[in-house]
């Protein structure tokens, strides 16, 4: 394992308390793959997770990742620079990662911590038991998205970043 590099250490932050909402299960026949759902109503705006992110270097990622599965589930994630401003990727751990992409019908909203190196996802309108999850991965998709029937497909370089509009709630 290597040592962040220069650019990602920071002031170590307090302690942040962890909160899952319970009421989600994981289904995996979904035609998306696998997808999170709701088994129980949940009103707008409630905090779903808390998700520690692991942040590649630049570098790191351009030779590696891009070169694998993981690719398809890293967020654009800005680095603190005091010049040029850089965005590198990072793998969303916990239940983040397994949050499906809707265009139209995205019910759950995310935010970065850039201090704390987390995401933190709410629900942006209500939702009924039942429901799948999901969040939006912005306009230029990595694959044939299910809902359109193909449109959208981008070219391999555009990166997953994928996971940026949608951003706020
Ligand atoms: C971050 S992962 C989400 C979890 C994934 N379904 C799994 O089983 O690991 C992103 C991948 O899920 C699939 N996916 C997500 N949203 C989709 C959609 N709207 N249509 C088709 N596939 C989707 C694609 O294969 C995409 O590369």
């Amino acid at each position: 394992m290597t040592n962040p590099s220069p650019e990602t250490q920071k002031p170590k932050p307090e302690d942040l308390p962890l909160e899952r909402f319970p009421h989600l299960k994981l289904v995996f026949d979904t035609p998306k793959g696998r997808g999170v759902f709701a088994t129980a109503p949940i009103p707008r705006n409630t905090l779903l997770e808390i998700c520690p992110v692991l942040i590649f270097g630049l570098s790191e990622n351009t030779t590696h990742i891009e070169h694998t599965s993981l690719y398809h589930y890293t967020y654009n994630w800005p680095l603190p620079t005091s010049s040029k401003p850089q965005t590198t990727q990072a793998v969303v751990l916990g239940l983040g990662s397994m949050f499906n992409h809707s265009t139209q019908h995205q019910n759950v909203g995310w935010t970065r911590d850039l201090q704390r190196e987390v995401v933190v996802y709410r629900t942006l309108r209500e939702v009924q038991e039942g429901e799948e999850l999901c969040i939006s991965y912005g306009g230029r998709l990595t694959f044939v998205d299910v809902e359109d029937g193909g449109e959208g497909v981008e070219e391999v370089e555009e990166v997953l970043g994928r996971i940026e509009v949608g951003e706020g709630d």
